[in-house]
């Protein structure tokens, strides 16, 4: 039995009103042909609820240049998913969080990329973004809508992501998720932080997860996983949920296991990170790309793993970023090559 996805993350449209350095999904203004229709979309949410109740994330692209994305985030909640939404943020009115508050939408993402206007808009390429992201949190404070900031962390802001941190709290932000920078789409190698600048990082963020009152957690750098046993370890605590929180249950990545990611035009992928295509739901059913598709197959073995990753004794809690290993070698059952560990048995 092949467990069902915890997680989807959805490419409701790859159009967007931003046009960032590091988007993995190469988005501009202009809509690739093809999106899957309002009908598709709802046949989708169907086949998704005949599997499991994961957590639906109605992303892009900008999801709110999307007319239908309340209709379709209604349809999800009805359905019985917990079904939230990540945006820029620069859209935001009182009438889109009305309408999304309607529609059941459990919480938003915003992307703030650094503390300062200058940071955050050469990010996201478009002057003014900063101050209109901060216009949207605004509204969504006054309606009362929860919501996380997600930082990409990159070398363009790594030395910027405390006072991140701080603004976040500041704006009332319920988590802060961090994402590490992976060289697809617009995403250069050359932006990625070192592999000691990784270690340092996570070290610290260990550290602030400790000590903080809203939920931090970091995606796409599975390598937390190894620095929080090892912390853990040298501080003699046992991990547990009591502990560490929803980190102690979960593993490194969770792409092709518990998570997937679902194209524009309806292309089944382990994240929206990795190019390797798991099927189409055009073609086949959610249902059988999920369960049967070569990709997704061996990215639940962990003895498939290769290099490093493959005799390392943190490979089924961290495991490596399949994409990064992609991007770097063309294989993405190679070693994650932004890790410093030696593994003890090497
Ligand atoms: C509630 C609002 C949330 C939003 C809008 C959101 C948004 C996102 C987005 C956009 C991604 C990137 C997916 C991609 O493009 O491939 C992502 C990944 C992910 N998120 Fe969230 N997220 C939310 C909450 C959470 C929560 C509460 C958890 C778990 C406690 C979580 C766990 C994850 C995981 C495991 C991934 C997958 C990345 C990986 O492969 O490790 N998210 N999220
Ligand atoms: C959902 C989150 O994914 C981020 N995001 C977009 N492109 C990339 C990439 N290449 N690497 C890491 N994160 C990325 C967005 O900035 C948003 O915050
Ligand atoms: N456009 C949204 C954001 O920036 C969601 C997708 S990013 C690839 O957060
Ligand atoms: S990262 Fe998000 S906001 Fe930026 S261009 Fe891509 S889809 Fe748009």
């Amino acid at each position: 039995m092949t467990n069902p996805p915890r997680l989807i993350a959805w490419e409701l449209t790859a159009g967007c009103n931003l046009n960032c350095v590091h988007c993995r999904g190469s988005s501009t203004s202009s809509v690739p042909e093809g999106e899957l229709t309002t009908e598709e979309a709802k046949h989708f949410i169907d086949e998704v609820v005949e599997l499991g109740k994961p957590i639906l994330i109605v992303s892009g692209g900008e999801p709110l240049t999307r007319a239908d994305v309340f209709e379709i985030a209604r349809y999800g909640t009805d359905a019985g998913l917990r079904v939230v939404l990540a945006t820029n943020g620069t859209l935001l009115t009182p009438e889109i969080v009305e309408k999304l508050k309607a529609a059941g939408v459990q919480r938003l993402s915003i992307s703030l990329d650094g503390a300062i206007a200058k940071t955050h808009d050469e990010f996201r390429g478009v002057p003014g973004a900063f101050d209109r992201t901060l216009a949207g949190i605004e509204v969504l404070r006054k309606a009362d809508f929860p919501f996380q900031i997600n930082t990409t962390i990159s070398r363009r802001n790594l030395e910027e992501v405390p006072k991140t941190l701080e603004l976040a709290k500041e704006l009332g932000a319920v988590a802060y998720h961090v994402f590490f920078l992976v060289p697809t789409g617009r995403g250069e190698e050359s932006d990625e932080v070192s592999p000691a600048d990784y270690e340092r990082v996570l070290n610290w963020f260990y550290d602030m997860q400790k000590e903080s009152e809203i939920q931090l957690k970091a995606t796409c750098a599975p390598h937390y996983f190894r620095i929080m046993r090892q912390r853990a370890k040298k501080e003699g605590i046992e991990i547990s949920v009591k502990t560490h929180g929803y980190e102690a249950m979960t593993k490194g990545c969770l792409g092709g296991t518990g998570f997937c990611f679902v194209s524009s035009v309806g292309e089944v992928y382990p994240c929206g990170y990795l190019p390797v295509l798991a099927g189409n739901i055009r073609e086949q059913s959610f249902r059988d790309v999920w369960e049967n598709s070569e990709v997704f197959r061996k990215l639940r073995d962990p003895e498939a793993l290769k290099g490093k990753c493959g005799i390392c004794e943190y490979k089924k809690v961290c495991g490596g970023c399949r994409a990064r290993a992609y991007a770097a070698t063309g294989d993405y059952l190679e070693e994650e090559p932004y890790c410093i560990y030696k593994p003890e048995n090497k």
